[in-house]
This record gives C-alpha cells, sequence and structure tokens, in this order.
C-alpha cells in the first residue's frame, strides 16, 4: 500500500505530551477507525541527537506489532513529511492508569491482582523478545476499551544484544560496559541505572515493585521534593509501607524492591517469570485467559 499522508487522518485532541514527541487523538479518514498519532519534530529530535531513541522506538515497536504481542500499543505504520515524523498507533480509550489510581486512591486486592499480573505478563513477553523497556510507570500503562492494558512510550527501551553479554560487557571480562547516558523517571528508576548506568530486566523488574506499591497505596515509594533526594532515598532503600497495606502485596513489593538486581523475585527465572507468578498475591489469577477474562472494576 502507498504511504498514509496527515491527509488520511483528521487530527482532533492532543492525547500525550513527552520532551520530544505530541500525541493526538486521530480518526482515519478512510476506515473512520481511531489511532493515537504520535508526532515527532525532526529538528528538534536532531538537536537534542535523539535520533538513536527514535529508531529503537520503531525497531521495537515493529517487533511487537509484527509479533502481534498482547499488552502492547501497536504500531500501524509510519509516514514523514518535510518537518516531522508520525506514528500511528492504537488509541487506548481509556487512557493512562495514573489517573484511575490517583482517582479510587488505592486499588482494591482483585484490581491489584490483576493488573499488577497483566503487566507481568507483558514484561515477560518483553525480556523474552530481550528487550527491557527502561521507563516503565503508571502513565505508560495504558487502558484499551476493554479496561486491558497496553504498555506504550519504547523511547527508552534497550535491545539487550546476545554479544554485549556474551562478551561480558557487563565488566566481567574486563570490558568496560558502555556507559547509557539513559536514566527513566525519577521515582521508578532502578539503584544500577542510577550507580554503573547499565540497566536489566531486573530494572523493569523494581519499576513493577514500585508500581504495586502505587496501586496499593496510591504513592509510589519514592517520593521527596526533588529528584536528587528521591534517588537518594531508592539507593538507600529508604520506603516504608503504610498501615492497612495489603501483605501479600508488600511480600511481593519487598522481594522485587531490592538494590541487588540479581537478589530480585525473578532475576534467576528462564522462560517466564515463574517465581513472580506462583507468589501469594496472584493466587487464584488465571494467567492464561487473563485476556479474556473481563477485568475487575476499579472503584
Ligand atoms: N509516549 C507515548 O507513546 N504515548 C502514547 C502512545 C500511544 C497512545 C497514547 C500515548 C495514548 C494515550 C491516551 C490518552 C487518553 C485520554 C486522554 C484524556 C482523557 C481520557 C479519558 O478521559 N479517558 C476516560 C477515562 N477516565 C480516566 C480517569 C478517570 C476517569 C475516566 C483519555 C486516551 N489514550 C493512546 O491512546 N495511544
Amino acid at each position: 500500500p502507498n504511504k498514509r499522508t496527515t491527509e488520511d487522518f483528521i487530527f482532533g485532541k492532543i492525547i500525550g505530551e513527552g520532551s520530544f514527541s505530541t500525541v493526538y487523538l486521530t480518526k482515519d479518514i478512510h476506515s473512520s477507525r481511531e489511532y493515537a498519532i504520535k508526532v515527532c519534530e525532526k529538528r528538534h529530535i536532531i538537536r537534542e541527537k535523539k535520533t538513536e531513541y527514535v529508531k529503537r522506538e520503531r525497531d521495537v515497536l515493529n517487533a511487537l506489532s509484527s509479533a502481534g504481542a498482547p499488552f502492547f500499543v501497536k504500531l500501524y505504520c509510519t509516514f514523514q513529511d518535510t518537518d516531522r515524523l508520525y506514528f500511528v498507533l492504537s488509541y487506548a480509550k481509556n487512557g493512562e492508569l495514573l489517573p484511575y489510581i490517583n482517582k479510587v486512591g488505592a486499588f482494591d486486592k482483585d484490581c491489584t491482582r490483576f493488573y499488577a499480573g497483566e503487566i507481568l505478563l507483558a514484561l515477560e513477553y518483553l525480556h523474552g523478545l530481550n528487550i527491557i523497556h527502561r521507563d516503565l510507570k503508571p502513565e505508560n500503562i495504558l487502558l484499551d476499551d476493554q479496561m486491558h492494558i497496553l504498555i506504550t512510550d519504547f523511547g527508552s527501551a534497550k535491545i539487550v544484544n546476545q554479544v554485549e553479554t556474551l562478551n561480558g560487557a557487563d565488566g566481567s571480562n574486563g570490558a568496560r560496559p558502555r556507559r547509557n547516558s539513559f536514566v527513566g523517571t525519577a521515582q521508578y528508576v532502578s539503584p544500577e541505572l542510577l550507580t554503573d548506568k547499565t540497566a536489566n530486566f531486573g530494572s523493569d523488574l523494581w519499576a513493577l515493585g514500585c508500581i504495586i506499591y502505587q496501586m496499593v497505596s496510591g504513592l509510589p515509594p519514592f517520593r521527596a521534593r526533588s529528584e536528587y533526594k528521591i534517588f537518594q532515598k531508592i539507593l538507600a532503600l529508604e520506603y516504608e509501607f503504610p498501615d492497612g497495606f495489603d501483605a501479600d502485596a508488600q511480600d511481593l513489593v519487598q522481594k522485587l524492591l531490592v538494590l541487588d538486581a540479581s537478589e530480585r523475585l525473578g532475576a534467576k527465572d528462564t522462560n517466564g517469570y515463574l517465581s513472580i507468578r506462583s507468589h501469594k498475591l496472584f493466587e487464584g489469577l488465571d494467567f492464561e485467559n487473563i485476556l479474556t477474562t473481563k477485568p475487575p472494576t476499579i472503584s
């Protein structure tokens, strides 16, 4: 099929804004279907030296979309004009998870179990493709019209290539790991990203721990007035559970928010996070049929 242009879409309201992109709700004039179109200014990307990130986002989205991966926004097509790049993505009618957490203040156990379970399955799939998200947070977890999750924003993702690990790019053979300049969103960033700048699959498991804590208590575990103070609290593992925090959720959060990534629950699992799936918090959750399960009402 020939390349689409902006003429093929009616652009509606802004539904997302990032430092390098703006996301619009749009309607395809031929099919009347709704899509989210992520627009990036070429000049801005080049000036801020982010071309690698934009290319990586497209590659990761292409890999996920061609595999028909559940739990991720789909990339339908891309096109460009003189000044901008356009990514035509799934429209998640119910928006971000964050406003739901803020609206109800705290999820009940059913909702916490269900949404933590869907995020876990998404991470199993993503890590199975050797991709680390590196910026997982409630703003990047969207909800489709059936209230199932669609994870988005792969601008910070990292593809863990075998060469890097085989050649001991973790410094094991003296080869210094290439220093990544990237650090995620302060509240969810893992200690290893702050210290030796190398992310691993455990970095997304750390973020999962922060998100479960936030679903249960309404706030992320590491909070302070400045990013620097948040980083200090993360490295000191300085956080506490409010009274009444669900005991099973607390146990799982404590096993994910571990400074040493190799000691986090799931770090030693191969081929899926069975040790996390079998945690008590997920007792009774039917992982195999979760996509055809009606999500519990968030209230
Ligand atoms: N960085 C990125 O990649 N960002 C993206 C990418 C793709 C994408 C994306 C962001 C989307 C974001 C999005 C935002 C919204 C949205 C924006 C504003 C309001 C609403 C809304 O009111 N939804 C109804 C649900 N509300 C939610 C809060 C409680 C009351 C009820 C949704 C819908 N979808 C989307 O649908 N598709």
